[in-house]
Order: structure tokens, then sequence, then C-alpha cells
């Protein structure tokens, strides 16, 4: 299998880059509300999809007969897995096929992408060999924790397996080398684990992983720390690509980087998931936009909630505004240290925090199954001013994760923000309904 080309398609894809919108990230399960919450299904409710045909959750096999081996069986199912989604369904036969073939992949938020790729991992690896033979690569610190943490649980019948974290304040002795089978990193700090530092040997690597894989390509600094680490590997690395989105210039790019990959590619409009409601609502300034999320609150149960916010001066203020009115706020961005985002998330995700007040810095892959309403505060726009269509698709896919029922409500402030809607609804051929949350008949509806 050639690995150069990624290289060679660099320059084409500049351009695209430059337009995208730089990175995001992943986290885990909350704990239930003891409140209840009458957005998010019981898990009759996966079932029910998991058997539908149309959904993205519905797969004709079980694990079983996807022949995985019984240390792996054993994990999925003590992670109360059942049966597989349609994306582990369809990729996995193809990423565990010998001799072993590359993989883009895409499928819609919350539908296991990140299952799918671990267990692809966990087949390869040989646990009695100490050195790494799978490397992951996350676009931040955060995300790479909660797919270590998915690494962890379903590997858990692995005895001699071992993980390490390429990330930041990771600090090993200089010139050792580790023994981990699956590294697990961000992209800077996994180049200097396999080049400066020679703690992984790369030509040893059996499994290259790029989840978030579009913005992994799209952010140029990624790109270029991404194309290093992939030079350094073997010719016949098994290179598997995973994202909800990829945007078309990107698309491109990655079938012309990756060798002879099998190709799992959504139409336009499959993109969206039905089981998120999207609403938007109108108002004229900031402070009304504050009033709206604020009867929203007032009218319906939530159990947990993500507000998005377009700069970091507006999340900071928007979580000190919500506090004053009694609220439990937890605020992350991206100026924040990695330890103190991890520690915000790990709070959130115990349900400590109600509500989470962030930036772009989370709209990508964070995994709390109690998040049952999505606010955009400010609707996704790129450097440009133009709509940034991926960007509201993972940052609605908060809520929603594997079948659950979520609502999206999108704050329209101005007549530019409402042709920004506008372009994302013509987009996803998807119609966003006005919401009048002054109504608070209208709003509880939507809940049933
Ligand atoms: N086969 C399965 N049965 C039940 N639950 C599952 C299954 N596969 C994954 N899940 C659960 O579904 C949730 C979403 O999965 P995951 O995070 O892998 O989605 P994703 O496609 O990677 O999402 P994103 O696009 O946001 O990164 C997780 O909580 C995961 O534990």
């Amino acid at each position: 299998m050639a690995t150069d080309s990624w290289a060679l398609a660099v320059d084409e894809q500049e351009a695209a880059a430059e337009s995208l919108s730089t990175l995001q990230l992943k986290e885990e399960k909350a704990k239930p509300d003891a409140n209840g919450d009458n957005l998010v299904d019981t898990t009759n409710q996966v079932e029910v999809l998991q058997r539908d045909p149309n959904s993205p959750l519905y797969s004709v096999k079980s694990f079983e007969e996807l022949h995985l081996k019984p240390q792996l069986l054993q994990g999925v199912y003590a992670m109360g897995f059942n049966r597989p989604s349609k994306i582990q369904e369809n990729a996995l036969p193809m990423m565990l096929a010998e001799p072993p073939q590359n993989l883009i992949a895409q499928s819609q938020s919350g539908t296991g992408k990140t299952a799918a790729f671990v267990l692809a991992m966990l087949s390869r690896v040989e646990p009695g060999n100490k050195y790494p033979q799978c490397l992951c690569l996350s676009p931040t610190y955060e995300l790479a924790l909660q797919t270590g943490k998915v690494i962890e649980q379903m590997g858990k019948f692995y005895p001699e397996l071992k993980l390490a974290y390429a990330v930041r304040g990771n600090k090993l002795e200089r010139g050792q080398k580790i023994s981990e089978q699956i590294v697990i990193g961000t992209p800077g700090t996994v180049l200097d684990w396999c080049s400066k530092l020679k703690f992984i040997d790369p030509k040893k690597i059996k499994v290259f992983v790029l989840d978030e894989a579009d913005v992994m390509i799209a952010t140029q600094g990624h790109q270029d720390q991404s194309i290093r680490i992939q030079r350094m590997l073997p010719r016949d690395c098994q290179m598997l690509l995973f994202s909800a989105t990829f945007e078309d210039s990107v698309w491109k790019f990655a079938q012309k980087v990756v060798p002879d990959p099998n190709i799992i590619k959504l139409k336009r409009e499959e993109e969206t998931l039905d089981t998120i409601k999207q609403y938007y609502v109108l108002c004229n300034s900031r402070d009304e936009k504050f009033r709206a999320l604020c009867n929203i609150y007032g009218a319906i149960t939530i159990a947990q909630a993500m507000v998005f916010c377009h700069t970091r001066k507006t999340a900071g203020w928007l979580a000190a505004e919500l506090s004053k009115e009694g609220h439990q706020v937890a605020l992350l961005s991206g100026e924040m240290m990695v330890e103190q985002r991890a520690a915000v998330i790990e709070r959130f995700r115990e349900g400590k925090e109600k509500v989470l007040v962030t930036t772009n810095v989370c709209a990508r892959g964070i995994d709390v199954e109690q998040v049952s309403v999505v606010i955009n505060f400010d609707l996704p726009v790129d450097k440009d001013g133009n709509p940034d269509n991926e960007t509201y698709l993972h940052r609605i896919g908060r809520t929603g994760r594997f079948g659950k029922r979520g609502l999206a409500i999108n704050m329209v402030d101005s007549k530019h923000s409402m042709n920004i809607l506008n372009r994302i609804q013509e987009h996803f051929s998807k119609k966003i309904n006005r919401l009048d949350t002054d109504d608070l008949d209208e709003i509880e509806k939507i809940t049933n």
C-alpha cells in the first residue's frame, strides 16, 4: 500500500483548508438526571431504531456475525451494546478484511464510529508484542482522553493490553521506548513521540486512525503534523479515516491521499438525524436572546444542555448571566488550560452542572448521553462570515446520541443571521421551524 500520495496532494488542498473552521472535541456519558427528562428516551427507543431499516442504527447482523475475537465480544457486551449500528456493521468487515484495507467512512454524529474504529484497532493489535502497533489521532486533548476510555473499556478483557496517551503534559523520559501497544493522542505530541523523542517506532505501526478526519485534514497545523506522521509509517499500514462530515473538497482530498480506500459516504440528505428536532427563535438583540433562553429553560424539563457561542467573550458573559439567574453553569473555552478543560467536562459528564456554555472547541464528539438540548446562541459561521454547515451538524449532534431524541434551538438576532439560517436549511434540505419563546404552550408542544 503506497503511503506517500497524501503529501503530494497537499498543495491542492491548501485553498480548501483555509476556509474551514478549526478544531473541536468529544466526551462521555453523564449520570442520569434525578429529575428525569422528557426528551431523552429509554433504551427501548434504540432497540426500535436499530430495527428500522431507514435508521443509521439499523443493522441486520449481530456482533457475533462480525467475527470479533471472543475477548472483544465480551468487551462489547460489557459496555451494554446489544447489536451493531449500521456504520459498525458496514465498516467492521471492511476494516477486518485480509489483507488490511484502507477506509474513509462517514456516519452521522453519535452513531458509533468511535466504537467501530476502536474495535478495528483492538482486533489487529497483538497484546504479546510490547511496542506501539496502533496509532489514533484526535483533534483535541479531551477527545483523545474520551476515546482512550473507550479503548480501555472495550479492551479490558486483554489483560496484557496497555494504552499510552500522547497528549500535552504527559512527560516521558527522553530516548525511552514505550511498551504500550496502542497510542492515542493529538497530532503535535504524537509527531514528537515518533520523531524528536523517538518513544514510538513508527515503522511498527499497523493501524493509523484519524478521528474527526475532516477537521484533521482541513486545519492546516493538524494536516501538516498528520502528514509528517503518515510519511514515517510503513507502506502497508492500514489507514482509517472517520467523521460525521466531509466538506466536498476535503472529501476529494481524502480520496487522493488514502491509497485504494473503501468508502462509506452519506448522501447530503442523510447527514442530519431525524431524531433531532430543529427550531429557531427570532430576537432583536443579545439580551433578547438571553431572555428567550431563560424562557425555554423555564418551560421545558432539560436534563443537560449545551449552549454554543461564537466567541469566548460572549460565552463568558452568557455563563455569568445564567449563573446570576440561578442556573448551574459550566464554562469551557479554548483559552483555558487543558487540565482545566478536562475537569470542566468531567463535572458536566457527572451531571454536576446542567448547562455547559462553550464555543466551537466543544462542537465535536462530546458524548454526554443526558444532553437533551443544544442551543446555538450564535449560529456557526466561518472566518468569512459564511455558514459553517459542518460545525452546525457537529454542534447539534451533541444531542440525539445513538437513537435518543434531541432538540436543537437556533437563536436568530438579525437579517444577517436569518440569512445564515436559511442557507443552512438549504444546504441540508431540512426545514427549521420557528418557535415563539413567549408562548409557553408552544415550547411545551415541541417536547412531546
Ligand atoms: N452498538 C452500540 N449499541 C449501543 N450503544 C452504542 C453502540 N455503539 C456505540 N454506542 C454508544 O453510542 C454513543 C455514541 O457513540 P460514538 O461516540 O461512538 O459516536 P460517534 O459516531 O463517534 O459520534 P460523533 O460523530 O459525535 O463523534 C456512545 O455513548 C456509545 O457508547
